[in-house]
């Protein structure tokens, strides 16, 4: 079933087209890395999906009323700003707001929940302002699984994570598709990127240059029209590995 899906998006940015004709559709149970060199778009195509950017084309999130889409999609922004210096416990409150219905109870068990799967218990009533750039990451996050809906879309979730927090994170977000979620993350790991995406999509040149499974998507030639860059899968006692050279 489809929870997502762009048709013809392009989006122009200071008089210059950052995004052309992309098209694409994700469904319960899919894991979607993102991927492209820097500035080829992927926070574009978030932004525009949720309608928080003007674009051109179809969008079926950016359609919906701004409460249904809270209920459909959580957003993990690139930028980690934490405006005020409340507990984390409040700010991974605030993901309940989309669901005024709900009770207490419910509220509580979504953001004990939340807290538990980001590992955050101990840093529950800390500020949030003051904790470590890693932990205001994983308070995000936690933020955005609270709000319990059926897509996230996560820009750069690993970025400033130590190793075994992205592996965590990556782990948990595989564990939520496999439970029926969608999500759709950047990442900039192509080598993490291949080993927990059910599918990757890789933009360049403001389009989709590939996607697909990560085998199909990470061939030695995309990543060199893509980035420049020579790689090779090596395989290893893990598994297969990209090394870059
Ligand atoms: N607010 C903005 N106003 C004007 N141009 C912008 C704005 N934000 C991004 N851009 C431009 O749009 C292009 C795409 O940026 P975007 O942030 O979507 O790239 P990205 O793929 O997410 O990059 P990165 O990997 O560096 O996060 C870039 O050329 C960038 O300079």
């Amino acid at each position: 079933m489809s929870l997502m899906r762009l048709e013809n998006l392009s989006v122009t940015r200071r008089n210059r087209p950052v995004l052309r004709d992309v098209s694409m559709s994700l469904d319960k149970g899919e894991f979607v890395g993102l991927l492209g060199p820097n500035g080829a778009g992927k926070s574009t195509l978030m932004e525009a999906a949720l309608g928080l950017i003007a674009f051109q084309g179809k969008s079926d999130l950016a359609a919906q009323p701004a409460h249904q889409r809270a209920q459909t999609a959580a957003y993990l922004p690139q930028s980690r700003e934490i405006a005020w210096p409340v507990s984390v416990e409040n700010l991974v409150a605030l993901g309940r707001i989309p669901w005024p219905g709900a009770s207490g109870a419910q509220d509580r068990t979504a953001i004990d929940a939340a807290l538990d799967r980001m590992r955050l218990g101990p840093f529950r009533s800390r500020t949030a302002t003051r904790l470590s750039g890693g932990e205001q990451a994983r308070a995000l996050i936690a933020r955005a699984l609270a709000q319990e809906t059926p897509l996230l879309l996560a820009d750069e979730p690993i970025s400033g994570l130590d190793p075994a927090q992205q592996l965590a994170c990556l782990r948990l977000f595989r564990a939520l598709a496999d439970e029926g979620h969608g999500i759709l993350a950047s990442i900039h790991d192509l080598g993490l990127a291949a080993r927990f995406c059910t599918r990757l999509i890789l933009l360049a040149g403001g389009e989709v240059l590939a996607d697909g499974p990560p085998g199909d998507v990470l061939t030695p030639d995309n990543l060199s029209l893509a980035f420049g860059l020579t790689a090779h899968w090596v395989d290893t006692p893990f598994g297969a590995a990209l090394i870059p050279v």
